[in-house]
């Protein structure tokens, strides 16, 4: 199958700063894929170059199986893009703009456009100048220049840029209504790490403009670090009785102790039974995972 983003070896630099450093990357058909990253990793850098809005120093872009060159337009009528804070013609409302986008496109009727306007929930706001829309529905209207011409492919930085927890999940529920419903495959890229954890199915963490690790949403859990978190109130007896029953306490925050043994995890009852027998019975006793937040900083700081 061929993939809807193929990147090899992308590189960009900028005098002495190398925003983006060979960068390889793969998207399939149908899959949500979430590009996380510190600021200045590299997201957009690396957007822009999908894009054909930023040459590469070196390197390839495919999308859509075709090869992207700066001026070359062969697969951006089946590609919606959103980059940044969107440009609109500020004089102009939510729906003249759409309509002057629209008209752009070559695509006619009315009635596409006002179904654009209130899937993105912009239905209130349509006769609002562009130039006085908030932040949030500035992003809105953006979005919706992105969907006018159904796209197969949506190329989206920091789609929830600006928006409130409610934008945040219209967003969600927009991106994968348009994943599963109508098949569009969708790059994306944020910071908002629960979000990408609830919407992602593959996320790939870019540090430093490389690409530092991927992994399917769906085995976070598995690639995702588990502990078991023991406080008792004589801690330094609780974690000798641990080490002489051949688990590997480590000391956390303060009158805690983690432990990452199998063992300790599969059976925390094992554990407990260790402590009350050394008299240092835990007052707290329970197994915690990495969120995508603690995962993600785990990466980049290792
Ligand atoms: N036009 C440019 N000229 C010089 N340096 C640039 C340019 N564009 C980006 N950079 C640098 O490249 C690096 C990557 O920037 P980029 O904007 O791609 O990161 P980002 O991950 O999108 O960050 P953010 O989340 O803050 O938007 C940064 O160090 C940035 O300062």
């Amino acid at each position: 199958m061929t993939p809807v983003i193929d990147a090899r070896g992308l590189t960009k630099r900028y005098g002495d700063v190398t925003a983006v450093d060979g960068l390889s990357l793969r998207i399939n058909a149908g899959e949500i894929y979430a590009l996380l990253g510190l600021n200045g990793a590299g997201k957009t850098t690396t957007i822009r170059m999908l894009l054909g809005m930023v040459r590469p120093s070196s390197g390839s872009v495919a999308v859509l199986g075709s090869v992207v060159r700066p001026g070359a337009h062969d697969a951006w009528s089946r590609v919606g893009y959103l980059v940044e804070t969107p440009a609109a013609y500020p004089e102009l409302t939510v729906r003249e703009n759409l309509t002057v986008a629209a008209r752009l496109r070559g695509l006619r009727g009315r009635g596409h456009v006002d179904e654009v306007v209130e899937r993105v929930n912009l239905t209130t706001y349509a006769t609002q100048r562009a130039g006085t829309l908030s932040l949030g529905n500035a992003q809105r209207l953006g979005l919706a220049k992105a969907l006018l011409h159904e796209p197969e492919l949506l190329i989206l930085d920091e789609p929830a840029n600006g928006l409130d927890p409610a934008g945040v999940a219209e967003i969600r529920s927009l991106v994968r209504e348009l994943s599963c419903e109508h098949g569009v495959s969708v790059l994306l890229s944020s910071h908002i790490l629960t979000e990408v954890a609830r919407l992602a199915t593959r996320i790939g963490v870019i540090h430093r403009g490389r690409l530092v690790r991927e992994l399917d949403a769906g085995n976070l859990a598995a690639q995702t670090r588990r502990r078991l978190t023991v406080s008792a109130r004589d801690l330094v007896a609780a974690e000798r009785a641990l080490l002489a029953a051949g688990f590997s306490p480590v000391r956390t925050e303060p009158g805690t102790l983690d432990l990452t043994d199998d063992r300790a995890i599969d059976q925390p009852d094992g554990v407990a039974v260790v402590l009350v027998g050394a008299g240092c019975a835990p007052t707290r006793l329970v197994v915690e995972q990495d969120d995508l937040e603690t995962f993600f900083l785990r990466v980049v700081e290792s």
